[in-house]
């Protein structure tokens, strides 16, 4: 267990020694005056005399040691601190390390929620148990260690007596350590419901406001809330009873040895002098054995937590090579490729091939698997069987920035930082001057509504690009993209915001963005992409059809039949718009 929390303290992990040492050597000062203590009573014990220097001398000394315990107190935690928070700056960047190894895909796939619960709240919650749980429970246990020692260098006998509770108490807390790592699963569990539906519950505010649902969704909330109330208690309940045990049981470790010391006493056969320094000493064990147990019982939690985030990156590593692109052209090739997400395969061994300099679309209905092709394309997944190349190359030799150089992906929604549209525009080619990027949003027809934006390209985006509209948030991506100037495009044609008036500027920016270019593109408007060099039909993870509009109306029923529906949709548009203009 301390194996695994070390194991992230890096090259600061002399910082932790060195803090356990110094908490150690600030408990052992508050036990030395008990010593000095003792050395003030024996005279008054053996019926001998205690001069003034010698008194002084004592006293001086306990007040000595009680201001080095709370120096060297104060010195420990600022060492225990700062060791604390380079562990944990370690642990982030550790996990941000293997965060990136991970394929994109399965990281979006478990949600924003899950990343910053761990990166923050978790390791954030670390903090209380590194700093405080580790050193001073080690420091805190390594003073009953040498009280024992020196009561059995001193009597034996009265040693044995002293440690008469230990065992009883080690009991209850081992008890108490085995009913509580048994629920600690489902209390954390609960925790991380608690979580996630309090996050649903404050994002799916505006569905649920529109739809009534609050009660449905309040109930929800209040479940997993009370369930977390109800899992805590459990955990609780199973551990109380130990836990008064052994803190009662452990401390008293005069129970025995003050009786039966006395009888040993009384019997000769142990000195007064030693029992009254053994009695003084057993006081002093208590307080520092309390500490360190109730330190010590953080560190399954450490332990499991750190098991934990572990656990959220058990999937294995995109597998990215080393190698630049070096392929012999642009020519795409999906090489009999199989996909699965999970179990279920998804994807049933497409091929086909993407000649340079061509626009192929791809078309199917919803779940077909257009959407997860691109993905592939784009190595956000590695594929479960079969290859994909670029100019001979496969994806899975080059690193994944030599393919960015390649390759521009458009999605529906494309996140904006919360920084100016100027610099959000600018990501798509960091060297970019101000007059290239303003040309680049001229081109991807923002350039009216920047001019209604008091301060222009230099206005914030807002947190993910919220002060923006759908459709002026997908234009700013497609600046992006015409700025990176990518040889190949890989773009998923938006289906959402797409009034007549926004349709229009949005084929005139994909217009800019693909002139020249390799293109793939998602297509839900199938009259877009009617003149497309080569259209590929997925029908549930098959390819249906290939080949020209034309051809494929006559040769793929699958096909056929989403035209059909497209003009449909069409149609029913024309009437809507007829029958708005007549009203
Ligand atoms: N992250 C995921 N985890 C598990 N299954 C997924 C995931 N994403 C997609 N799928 C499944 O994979 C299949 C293909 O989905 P995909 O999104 O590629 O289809 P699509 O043709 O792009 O659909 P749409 O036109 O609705 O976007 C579907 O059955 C879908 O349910």
């Amino acid at each position: 267990m301390f194996q695994k929390v070390l194991r992230y303290t890096g090259r600061h992990r002399k910082t932790t020694y060195a803090s356990i040492l110094v908490l150690v050597a600030g408990v052992a000062m508050s036990v030395l005056p008990y010593f000095f203590l003792y050395r003030l009573l024996r005279p008054l014990l053996t019926g001998g005399s205690l001069t003034l220097e010698e008194t002084l001398f004592n006293a001086g000394a306990m007040a000595l040691c009680m201001v080095l315990y709370s120096l060297l107190y104060v010195e420990g935690l600022a060492l225990s601190h700062r060791s604390a928070y380079h562990t944990l700056e370690n642990l982030r960047l550790h996990l941000q390390s293997k965060l990136e190894k991970q394929p994109l895909g399965a990281i979006q796939e478990k949600g924003v929620g899950v990343w910053k619960k761990m990166f923050i709240d978790d390791i954030e919650s670390m903090e209380l148990l590194l700093a405080h749980a580790l050193p001073e429970g080690l420091s805190n246990l390594a003073v009953p260690v040498v009280v024992f020692a020196a009561m059995f260098l001193t009597d034996w006998k009265l040693g044995l007596l002293s440690l008469c509770s230990l065992p009883l108490g080690v009991l209850a807390m081992g008890m108490m350590y085995r009913s509580g790592m048994s629920k600690m699963g489902d209390y954390y569990a609960a925790g991380q419901k608690m979580n996630n539906t309090i996050v649903e519950y404050i994002n799916g505010m505006e569905v649920v406001k529109v739809f009534n649902r609050d009660g449905e969704s309040y109930h929800r909330f209040e479940t997993d809330v009370k369930n977390y109330r109800d899992f805590t208690l459990d955990w609780f309940r199973a551990c109380w009873l130990w836990m008064a045990l052994y803190t009662s049981i452990l401390p008293c470790v005069a129970l025995v040895l003050l009786p039966v010391g006395g009888y040993l006493v009384l019997a000769g056969a142990s000195t007064l002098p030693d029992y009254a320094l053994v009695l003084c000493m057993s006081f002093s064990v208590g307080p520092p054995l309390i500490r360190a147990m109730n330190f010590m019982s953080v560190l399954p939690q450490l332990s499991y937590k750190i098991d934990q985030m572990e656990s959220l990156f058990n999937i294995p590593p995109l597998k990215e090579g080393k190698t630049d692109f070096n392929g012999n052209d642009l020519q795409i090739r999906f090489e009999n490729v199989r996909f699965s997400y999970e179990k279920d395969e998804v994807l049933h061994g497409i091929s086909f091939s993407v000649p340079q300099g061509s626009l192929t679309a791809l078309v199917g209905e919803s779940g077909s698997g257009k959407s997860t092709l691109a993905k592939l394309l784009v190595h956000f997944y590695d594929v479960t069987d079969g290859r994909i190349t670029l100019g001979g190359q496969d994806l899975r030799e080059m690193s994944l920035a030599s393919l960015n150089e390649q390759i521009s992906f458009v999605a529906q929604e494309q996140f904006l930082f919360n920084t100016s549209l100027l610099e959000n525009i600018r990501l798509g080619r960091p060297g970019a001057t101000d007059e290239e990027v303003l040309a680049a949003a001229e081109r991807a027809q923002c350039g009216e509504f920047l001019k209604q934006l008091e301060k222009g390209i230099y206005t914030m985006a807002g947190d993910g690009g919220k002060g923006l509209s759908g459709g002026e948030r997908q234009r700013i991506a497609l600046a992006r993209a015409i700025l990176k100037n990518a040889p190949i495009v890989v773009l998923d044609e938006a289906t959402a915001f797409l009034d007549p008036e926004n349709e229009e500027k949005m084929n005139a920016a994909i217009a800019e963005v693909i002139r020249g270019k390799t293109v793939i593109v998602i297509a839900h408007r199938l009259q877009s992409i009617a003149g497309a060099d080569q259209i590929v039909v997925l029908d549930q993870g098959n390819v249906a059809g290939i080949g020209r509009h034309d051809t494929l109306r006559k040769t793929c029923p699958a096909y056929e039949k989403l035209w059909r529906a497209a003009e449909g949709a069409a149609a029913w548009r024309v009437s809507a718009e007829k029958g708005g203009d007549e009203a």
